[in-house]
């Protein structure tokens, strides 16, 4: 924790009411107006929205394994630059996070960079290879107390193994967090399947390989009494199935990517591999499914997938492409652009979807990012008038396959606290060093 003060002075609050915050020791000390500290280094929040810091429930680091694509210093990095205050770290590294000593491993690197908590995820199979459970006990038990699992980038398919990583998960209220791709139905699939693909002649991806396998385990889940997330929605159909098994009360919650929220297949017609992802860009419709699904509640989170790739990945033939986007730096703005300033999600909705709800499904230490008084001082202060090209500048992980290079978005993260420390000053990334010896100082 940062021993530094510091007052947010005339920022205004998810709620809309106007706030001085003062952080002390790494805690919000107090969100009433007119608040003095003598020594507190005083921030201008006039017309900035303080919301609790970012969570992302959804986050590829590539550490171990993948470092030209990405690390755990430069992902946390790019997280603080999005607002970002804690992030839990896909499995699909190498080696998979599939044992006590990987997640032990990840956890530590994030708490030496210092730029965000990171919660590793692990696998729910054995190198991901879909055959054998993976020693998710262990795992749960271990430092890193892991309580959330997913194969991510492989479907969990058996459904015997499904059953019983839920009935596994149940007795330490962990939750399978599942990417739901029927494998048989998309081989070699290429993008959303309709009337585009067979123009654009690329395999299509039916939306049914994903509908059919929410719905498998939302019966499962059911059956087993289990929490079960369901990653990266992408179509209308899915939204229905959620809404059903909600409406049945069923433990199941739900993300939604910014990028399934503002983007649609047309893009694909450029052939520009920036836009290949798994799950693929859909049609306007689902995409106006996916917004209301946010709106009511029936998807309770919005996550990022950043899955950076280096440049040999992307750029060459689209069926020789890498499936993925980063996200981490855009995340706010896309929200802000499709839900926001549409009118379908208020600021206290955004704090809803991008924190608290987030936070709670991945049980995250309680209060962590409560927002209140006594709670650890993890704060993002965004700019929702600011307007403006995305552009290079604004990435700062070790790729750059963002599709929203050269688009105009709304709203821009100026400072992000991280258990009191700065890790963005009015835009400006804390230095390396400085943030990897307040990271030192809190563990002392
Ligand atoms: N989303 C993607 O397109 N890619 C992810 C895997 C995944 O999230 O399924 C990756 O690891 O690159
Ligand atoms: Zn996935
Ligand atoms: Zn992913």
């Amino acid at each position: 924790m940062s021993e530094q003060s510091y007052l947010l002075k005339g920022a205004t609050l998810p709620s809309g009411a106007g706030a001085d915050i003062l952080i002390e020791a790494g805690r919000i000390v107090s969100t009433t107006t007119g608040a003095v500290a003598a020594g507190a280094t005083v921030v201008d929040a006039a017309g900035l929205v303080a919301l609790p810091g970012l969570v992302d429930l959804h986050t590829h680091l590539r550490e171990p394994g993948f470092e030209q694509s990405e690390t755990v210093l430069t992902g946390t990095r790019a997280a603080a630059a999005g607002g970002f205050t804690a992030v839990f770290a896909m499995a699909n590294t190498l080696p998979v996070s599939d044992t006590a000593g990987v997640v032990e491993q990840v956890q530590a690197l994030g708490r030496a960079a210092g730029y965000a908590t990171v919660r590793p995820i692990g696998a729910v199979t054995v190198g991901l290879g879909g055959e054998r459970l993976s020693e998710i006990g262990a795992m749960a038990q271990s430092r890193a107390g892991v309580r959330v699992f997913s194969d991510d980038g492989k479907c969990v398919h058996d459904s015997l193994l499904m059953r019983r990583a839920l009935e596994y998960v149940k007795t330490f209220d962990g939750v399978i967090a599942q990417h739901a791709q029927d494998p048989r139905l998309t081989e070699n699939a290429q993008m959303n399947e309709g009337s585009l693909s067979s123009e654009l002649g690329l395999k299509g991806w039916p939306a049914v390989a994903e509908e059919s396998i929410i719905a498998r385990d939302v019966l499962l889940a059911e059956h087993v009494g289990a929490r079960l997330h369901i990653c990266h929605l992408s179509t209308a159909g899915s939204v229905d199935v959620i809404r059903w098994a909600k409406a049945r009360g069923i433990q199941v919650t739900a993300e939604a990517t910014p990028h399934h929220l503002l983007l649609t297949e047309e893009l694909i017609r450029s052939y520009d591999a920036r836009y290949k992802v798994n799950p693929p860009l859909r049609r306007d419709e689902d995409v106006q499914a996916l917004r209301e699904a946010v709106a009511d509640g029936t998807i309770d989170i919005i996550a990022t997938d950043h899955a950076p790739h280096p440049r040999e990945a992307k750029e060459c033939e689209w069926d020789a492409a890498a499936f993925g986007m980063v996200g981490l730096e855009s995340a706010l703005p896309v929200v802000q652009t499709a839900l926001v300033d549409t009118g379908l999600l208020d600021w206290a909705g955004v704090a809803r979807v991008l924190s608290q709800a987030p936070a709670a499904i991945g049980r995250l230490e309680r209060h962590s990012h409560a927002f209140e008084d006594g709670a650890p001082a993890n704060v993002t202060l965004v700019d929702p008038t600011a307007s403006s090209v995305f552009d290079l500048e604004r990435l700062h992980g070790r790729s750059q396959n963002s599709p929203y290079l050269g688009a105009t978005l709304s709203g821009s993260v100026r400072w992000t606290f991280h258990e009191g420390f700065a890790t963005l000053r009015d835009g400006v990334l804390a230095p390396v060093g400085e943030a990897a010896d307040a990271a030192d100082a809190a563990v002392r």
